[in-house]
Order: C-alpha cells, then sequence, then structure tokens
C-alpha cells in the first residue's frame, strides 16, 4: 500500500486532532501543519510536528513570535498527496482553487457548503462515490452522526422518517473565554434546521426534520429522535441495526452515565487524547419502540466525531483503500475505537 503524504491547513479544534490521528496511521504520513496563529496554539505545535505560515503574512508574524516555521503554505503542498483543510468556515472554500491548481487532494470540513466540492461525506454511507475525486466534505458533527444512526436503520430497512431534535453546545471549550450564550436556550432560527438538509447530502432518500437549539454548555450535543419505522419492529431489532454499523457504541443511564459531563469524564477516564469520544453514543436504555414508533437519544462529541470521517476521506481520494469496510477497521484500530465503552476492549483480528 502506497504511503499518503499528507498535509494539515488550519490547526485549530479539528485541525489538531486529525494531524494525531494522521500520524497514527501506517499508510499515511504526517508532512505537517499550517496556520495563522502564533501563540500557544501553534508554538506547542512547532514543539513536535513540522509547522508552516498559511500566509505570507502569517510567516512574518511567526519570525516575530520565534514560531520555527519551516515555509508557506504552498511549500507545504508542494510534498502533499492531500491536505486536509480545517480553517474557519468559508476560508477552505477561497483555498480549493489553489489546491486543484496544484494537483493535491482536499478534504473540507462541514463549515462549507455541499455545492464547495460538489461531494458531502461520510464513510459508511458514500466512501465509494468519493474514489478518485480531488476533493470532498466531510459533513458536520451533527450531521455525521445523522447519518452514523439514520443510516444504520435505513440499511436494515427500518427506517420510515425522522424528526429530530437537536441541543447543540454553545462554543467549543477552547473558546469559551471569547463567547457562548449563558443561562438561557436560543433555538435555530429556521424550521428545518440545516442539520436534516444536509444529511441528505449525503443520504438523499432520508425523510428527516430537525428542530435545533443552543444549550448554555460546552459538553458536546445531544439529539432526540423519534422514528416512523417501515412496520411494526421489536426494540432488538432496533438495538440490532445500531449495533451492525459501525462508529456507534452504547451507553447506559444504569451504569451512571446519565448526562452529558458523566460520558465526557468517562473518555479522560479511559485516557483518550483531549478525552475525544469519536463515536455516537447512544443511551442503550432509552432505546423505546412501540409498534412502528422508535425513540432514541444520543450524544455527540462534537470535537472527535469527525476525525475517524476525515481519515477515510484521505483514503477514498487517494483510491488507495479500495472498500470502506476496510478504510473503517483501519481507522478504527488505530484509534481504539469501541461499540461500549465499559466491557474488555478487543483485540484486533489482524486476519479479518
Ligand atoms: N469545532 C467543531 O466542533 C467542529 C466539528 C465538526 C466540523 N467542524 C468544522 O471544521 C472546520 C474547522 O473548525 P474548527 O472548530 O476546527 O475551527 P477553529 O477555529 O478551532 O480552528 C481553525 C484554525 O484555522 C486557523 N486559520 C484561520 N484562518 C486561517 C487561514 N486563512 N489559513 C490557515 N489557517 C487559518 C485558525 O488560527 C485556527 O487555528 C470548520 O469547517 C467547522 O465548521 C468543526
Amino acid at each position: 500500500m502506497n504511503t499518503i503524504r499528507v498535509g494539515v491547513n488550519g490547526y485549530g479544534v479539528i485541525g489538531k486532532r486529525v494531524a494525531d490521528a494522521v500520524l497514527l496511521q501506517s499508510d499515511m504520513d504526517l508532512v505537517g501543519v499550517a496556520d495563522i496563529a502564533t501563540d500557544w496554539r501553534i508554538k506547542s505545535a512547532a514543539n513536535r510536528l513540522p509547522v508552516f505560515a498559511s500566509t505570507i503574512e502569517a510567516q512574518q508574524a511567526m519570525r516575530g513570535a520565534d514560531v520555527p516555521a519551516q515555509g508557506v503554505l504552498d511549500d507545504l503542498l508542494a510534498q502533499c498527496d492531500v491536505v486536509v483543510d480545517t480553517t474557519p468556515k468559508d476560508v477552505a472554500a477561497g483555498n480549493l482553487e489553489r489546491y486543484r491548481a496544484l494537483g493535491v487532494k482536499a478534504v473540507l470540513q462541514g463549515g462549507e457548503s455541499h455545492s464547495t466540492t460538489g461531494h458531502s461525506f461520510v464513510a459508511q454511507a458514500n466512501y465509494a462515490s468519493a474514489i478518485g475525486r480531488d476533493s470532498t466534505r466531510v459533513v458536520s458533527c451533527n450531521t455525521t452522526s445523522i447519518v452514523r444512526i439514520l443510516g444504520a436503520l435505513d440499511a436494515a430497512g427500518l427506517l420510515l422518517r425522522a424528526r429530530g431534535v437537536l441541543i447543540r453546545r454553545a462554543t467549543d471549550p477552547w473558546e469559551s473565554h471569547l463567547g457562548g450564550i449563558m443561562n438561557t436556550m436560543v433555538p435555530e432560527p429556521t424550521i428545518p434546521s440545516h442539520q436534516g438538509p444536509d444529511a441528505q447530502t449525503v443520504l438523499p432518500g432520508l425523510d428527516v426534520v430537525t428542530i435545533a437549539a443552543k444549550g448554555a454548555h460546552t459538553q458536546t450535543h445531544s439529539h432526540y429522535w423519534t422514528l416512523q419505522l417501515t412496520r411494526e419492529a421489536t426494540r432488538d431489532e432496533v438495538l440490532d441495526a445500531l449495533r451492525a454499523a459501525p462508529r456507534i457504541a452504547f451507553i447506559r443511564m444504569s451504569d451512571g452515565l446519565v448526562a452529558l459531563n458523566s460520558t465526557v469524564e468517562l473518555m479522560r477516564d479511559l485516557g483518550r487524547p483531549r478525552g475525544d469520544m469519536w463515536e455516537v453514543a447512544v443511551w442503550e436504555d432509552l432505546v423505546t419502540v412501540n409498534g412502528s414508533e422508535a425513540y432514541l437519544a444520543y450524544q455527540v462529541y462534537n470535537e472527535a466525531i469527525v476525525v475517524p470521517e476525515t481519515i477515510d476521506a484521505i483514503r477514498a481520494l487517494t483510491g488507495t483503500v479500495p472498500d470502506a469496510a476496510t478504510s473503517i477497521r483501519l481507522t478504527d484500530e488505530s484509534l481504539g475505537m469501541r461499540q461500549d465503552f465499559l466491557t474488555p476492549a478487543e483485540e484486533p483480528d489482524h486476519d479479518r
């Protein structure tokens, strides 16, 4: 298998996690990371990774701040097969033509619109259609979770339509001194909120409506769904459909995992890097089926969930791994992803 040379442009919440995940892949090399920041965020990276300045202005600023930049973005791109652009919303869209001109494949993130790349990615749903493309967009954290969960039920032939309420975190923890709401809830100004239609960019057949609001906390997102099934089903059938899909883990209230912060603390106790949870955590004991209606709730660790999808998107664009299942397995094993956090971890079966 060829080694894929990867660069990361934008070393923020998502970029730093993607860079660390790339380092764990035996079929990828991390060439370096680029940013315009000159403070602790990039200084801490420069101690362990090759750092590049994303702009000429940033190069000068890095010199002034004693950040040992190895060059500018074009110097990084010249050494890359794929760039993962994890800059803030709309910046990546402006970079795409530059990547194309240099023949570097690009993975963008959910802040960009679907039309920017014309392809939106969730590995379990549409890995194959990304193979050989010059770019794709890994959908946002909320949308990724929706596609994983509804896609699992759809694949099992169980889902007719889905209506969901999404409670979003106010801001990311690292920047909560700068903004974020307090002591209120803020509904998104339209119904449907954008996440349902966004999920349809990956799974066009989904009958899904989402309503979203921002909550006054920084502890991940949570979603609450009412699902119309295609037929009367048992609770076990719904659980089996979720178990059959990748990147979904069960948590239980009966284990004391009764709130968003409990799961966040569990991830820290498990020694996860940055306390990350890459899986969607479904409350198993809340899954309820009544005839042909099902109800469930799950937690989305917004800072981490798109990281495994991004790793798979890199493989899909380069075509080095032709099938989704193999790429998902490689990624999930490298990160140590789980279907249940409280049972002993299974040893990877390398013959599979
Ligand atoms: N934060 C999340 O929970 C989350 C989840 C899923 C997807 N996303 C998406 O991922 C993308 C990145 O979001 P984030 O939360 O990591 O942002 P962030 O603000 O944490 O990080 C962005 C980084 O890009 C750098 N940057 C700004 N302008 C730049 C430029 N012109 N060139 C190079 N670097 C530049 C910033 O200094 C910062 O380090 C967005 O599309 C966002 O919608 C974010």
